[in-house]
């Protein structure tokens, strides 16, 4: 192991932002996905982003990203990570970015809950429970919104992800309300009979079916992690933590110092901005779920490339701001391709873009066989023992 490299890593996961179909992709019926390629399709040469692109974004492709083209230095290293965990969900992902990969399947419901789940619901809330099938989540409150407001009744819903999401109008079901339930529903599924990956209250509000929308008050009920993180080694060994958007929720809060709750991608980059003036040495762990939640499940390119744009502009801050002992390492957690059939994840590589300032020359990472690569490479950093799961990649930069 080596000492200290960088006073400061700063790790951003886009969230969904996949780059093309995962060897193992055809177990997940999503052979042929590809979020970034099929976002740069849809813009026809005009997806704008030269900050990850000096990065090296169409670099680690095979075929360049439609309008990106590769670029002759990329300033940073550059590669893919591919996944060993046994699911494609957020949490699945971020557990094996630290160093524990999900190994047993977890809990999906392709005909809705079972009876036993949805009965003690019903008793703990004394309300009704209506939905209850996978369904996207904009389009279910569409269909039942309006009944909520009548009735007081709890849409419950849920995706091919290991996800039980709890719909509520905010004026109907208080959050306070909503919460608790979400809490009580969290004590059912923590196996060993049922185990599901997340709880999500999906409050939100609006007048009528037409004018209903989702707010930021969305909270996210994980399973507690089943073993140590590589957040809890560097937090043991004095290294400061910060989790900034879901990370806090993902991690049920294990191992993390300091924690900022995301409004938007664009407020995450505040907090980033706002860290970045700290004076620490750590590492600072970014999510930005707008990628996925507002465009990948959607189903919407043009919202997914914009809100890429929009990324890549901040991120242009971010490299001017960075100090020659900071690492910045940008990568996802799976890929939400919103060219491809359904509404659910899909299975892809990940991009893995990694720079500082200090670097002389950028070069190639290749394709890191796990996630936990990128979590290995703190710890390595910071000079801490973990799990030994993943290979750090600092010696390679
Ligand atoms: O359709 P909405 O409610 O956005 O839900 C989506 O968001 C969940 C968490 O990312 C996924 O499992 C999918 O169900
Ligand atoms: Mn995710
Ligand atoms: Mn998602």
């Amino acid at each position: 192991m080596s000492t200290k490299k960088y006073n400061r890593i700063f790790g951003i996961v886009l969230d969904s932002v996949g780059t093309g179909a995962a060897p193992d992709a055809a177990k997940f019926d999503d052979v042929g996905s590809d979020t970034l390629g099929h976002v740069g399709e849809a813009y026809k040469g005009k997806l704008h982003i030269p900050n990850l692109q000096k990065l090296g974004i169409s670099n680690l492709r095979d075929q360049p990203i439609e309008g990106v083209d590769k670029v002759n230095s990329p300033i940073g290293y550059y590669g893919k990570m591919q996944e060993i965990s046994a699911g494609k969900d957020s949490m699945d992902g971020h557990w094996e970015m630290m160093g524990l990969p999900v190994e047993k399947s977890l809990n999906t419901f392709p005909n809705g809950f079972p009876a036993d789940i949805i009965q003690k619901l019903e008793e703990f809330s004394g309300r009704k429970v209506i939905g209850n099938r996978p369904e996207s989540g904009t389009k279910i409150i569409a269909e039942l919104g309006e009944q909520q407001m009548k009735t007081g009744d709890l849409i419950v819903y849920t995706s091919g992800d290991s996800v039980l999401q709890i719909a509520a109008h905010e004026d109907v079901i208080p959050l306070k309300e909503l919460y608790r339930i979400c809490e009580y529903a969290r004590t059912l599924v923590n196996g060993p009979q049922y185990t599901v990956g997340r709880i999500i209250a999906r409050p939100y509000v609006g007048p009528d079916k037409d004018h209903f929308t989702r707010t930021a008050n969305r909270h996210d009920f994980t399973l507690e992690p089943t073993g140590k993180t590589d957040l809890d080694y560097l937090q043991e060994a004095g290294v400061h933590t910060v989790g900034i958007g879901k990370i806090n929720d993902i991690f049920s809060g294990h191992g993390i110092k300091e924690g900022y709750h995301n409004e938007s991608n664009m407020d995450g980059m505040d907090h980033v901005d706002h860290v970045m003036q700290e004076d620490f040495s750590g590492f600072a762990f970014t999510n930005l779920v707008d990628f996925d939640a507002m465009y990948g499940h959607r189903r919407n390119p043009i919202g997914f490339g914009q809100a890429l744009m929009d990324f890549d502009e901040r991120l242009g801050t971010v490299l001017k701001n960075l100090k020659d002992d900071d690492l910045l390492m940008i990568t996802a957690d799976h890929g939400n391709d919103p060219g491809f059939k359904g509404t659910d994840h899909t299975r892809e590589q990940v991009p893995l873009l990694v720079y500082s300032p200090s670097m002389a020359t950028g070069g190639r990472l290749g394709t890191r066989q796990t996630f936990a690569d990128f979590g290995a490479t703190v710890l390595d950093n910071f000079d801490v023992s973990g799990s030994d799961v993943g290979t750090s990649y600092l010696s390679e930069l």
